[in-house]
């Protein structure tokens, strides 16, 4: 994990130097926007190399790599006994169904009276609000989950309880990511080709699961030109007259509730503070299922381009200019490198014919000629992240591969994959059922007193698979399956 808002500081000339672990970057005279020289960059702290002489500077994960929900439950044991409450298996929650306050109460900025820093398994919470509004529905849902599991199985005990609802959680996530996330920005093929499906169901010891420093590094970041520059609360209000039919699709005459927007709020307002948590998480979240992000192409917004972690002294940096050198600090090779490394057709010229940029419309081609001498300069991240997208995908070639083969070894390495059928590392196949019926709308919908409300969570502009279904519409996770009878199961 890399380490931006770190205290050492490599710009200013009257503090020691840490040229080990410096690597600002330099401000053109012209940019239209900074009119410093000289942005704070600090490099990711290497890695011990036992493996002397000299094998490259390598940087270490700081979490674990498995999607096994370590956002929710942190990434030691630690970490997890801060979180637990030690009661009927629950976590720890503060007033409102909130996330608990955490010790270092510097590590955010607060604006208003009463708020405080949360804690979370993931220390990023507090990035923007909608991130830490995903936080708290999963907090939420670990004890709703708790509860739950309390009732029909009244002789477990707290460590049980709390060990099932985890299990349950860690299998809600990578069943979201594979079956709801990835189809958005991956096309069928790709999956396919990459094992990604739900038919697809190897398990290869000989798989490193470990993640790939261009995946953390480069392509996964392609998430940094979806941000849109605004944040919104807004509310459900039930329609005037009682539906006798009740509400939903097809019962055209009968309105669903109805969305109002509350207040908007600027993106470069919201950083590292949690307010807008503590004011309306249900309306953030009601904002999140109910809107599309931006396109991921090269274009990114403002609110993170120039005005990132936009201070009251207007100091700011530039999340685009971190990614390319966070890039260039890890030794990432250059976008021509990992053309040949998927297969890709090589790219010797920047011109869109053969051994040119063809996956490139002309208009960048023309950008990227402009901003590099040579194509084999040219960064993963500008070159990857400009091509043209693949049909019915997010992406274009070289990020849909890179992306796809990370997530094939998440999966495929992953002893404890939730679709295994093996009921002591796995779940029984009454249990793998219910959970493939549950969808990530319900979960919001179920935290955040939504239930009135057509969902969509749509990643893409043009995407609008799930709208149709109302929240009430939607299955609960059937429980019954984890009923523990006297005699075995
Ligand atoms: C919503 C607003 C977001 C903000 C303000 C934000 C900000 C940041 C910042 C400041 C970093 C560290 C940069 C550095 O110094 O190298 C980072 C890293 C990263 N971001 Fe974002 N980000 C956001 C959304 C996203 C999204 C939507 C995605 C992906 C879909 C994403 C993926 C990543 C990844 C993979 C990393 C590297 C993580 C690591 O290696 O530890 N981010 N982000
Ligand atoms: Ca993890």
């Amino acid at each position: 994990m890399t380490q931006t808002g770190n205290l050492i500081t490599c710009c200013d000339k009257k503090q020691p130097p840490f040229p080990e672990a410096c690597f600002p970057i330099r401000i053109p005279a012209d940019d239209p926007f900074f009119n410093k020289k000289c942005m704070e960059f600090v490099r990711s702290v290497p890695v011990v190399d036992n493996s002397c002489p000299c094998e490259p500077r390598q940087q270490m994960n700081e979490i674990t790599s498995y999607i096994d929900a370590s956002n929710v439950y942190g990434s030691t044991k630690e970490e997890v006994n801060k979180l637990r409450s030690f009661k009927h298996g629950r976590l720890l929650v503060s007033d409102g169904g909130l996330l608990p306050p955490r010790a270092n109460q510097l590590s955010c900025s607060l604006t208003d009276p009463g708020d405080f820093c949360f804690l979370a398994g993931d220390r990023r919470l507090h990035e923007v609000p909608t991130l830490g509004s995903i936080h708290v529905t999963f907090v939420r849902y670990h004890n709703y989950l708790a509860s739950q599991l309390k009732q029909i199985n009244r002789h477990w005990s707290d460590e049980r309880i709390f060990q099932e609802a985890r299990k349950i959680i860690g299998a809600v996530m990578q069943k979201i990511n594979y079956q709801e996330y990835l189809p958005a920005i991956l096309n069928y093929d790709i999956r396919r080709k990459y094992c990604l499906t739900a038919e697809c169901k190897k398990y290869n010891d000989k798989v490193d699961p470990a993640t790939v420093n261009s995946f953390a590094v480069t392509a996964f970041r392609f998430g940094h030109s979806q941000i849109a520059g605004m944040n919104a609360f807004f509310k459900l209000v039930q329609p005037r007259s009682k539906c006798p039919y009740g509400y939903g699709y097809k019962r055209k005459r009968c309105p669903m509730s109805e969305i109002i927007e509350l207040e908007r709020v600027q993106t470069e307002t919201t950083f590292q503070n949690p307010k807008l948590v503590f004011d309306n998480v249900d309306g953030l979240q009601l904002f999140q299922i109910t809107n599309a992000s931006l396109k991921a192409d090269g274009e990114i917004h403002d609110s993170v381009r120039n005005k990132l972690f936009l201070d009251s002294d207007n100091n700011s940096l530039d999340l685009a200019a971190l990614d390319i050198q966070r890039g260039r600090d890890h030794g990432i090779p250059g976008y021509t490198e990992f053309r040949k490394f998927c297969g890709l057709s090589p790219v010797k010229y920047f011109r869109s014919g053969k051994h040119g940029l063809v996956d490139h419309n002309p208009r960048n081609i023309k950008l990227l000629r402009k901003a590099y001498r040579d194509v084999r300069d040219i960064d993963l991240f500008v070159g990857a992240q400009t091509e043209e997208h693949l049909p019915h995908s997010a992406l274009g070639p070289t990020f849909s591969c890179l992306i796809a083969e990370q997530y094939k070894r998440y999966k495929i390495g992953d002893r404890f994959w939730w679709e295994r059928p093996d009921p002591i590392v796995g779940f029984t196949r009454g249990q793998r059922r219910a959970l493939n019926n549950l969808r990530f709308s319900k979960i919001m919908c179920e935290m955040h007193k939504l239930s009135e409300i057509q969902p969509y969570v749509m990643l893409l502009p043009n995407q609008k698979w799930n709208r149709r279904r109302s929240c009430r519409s939607l299955p609960s996770l059937d429980l019954r399956p984890w009923k523990e009878h006297k005699n075995g199961r």
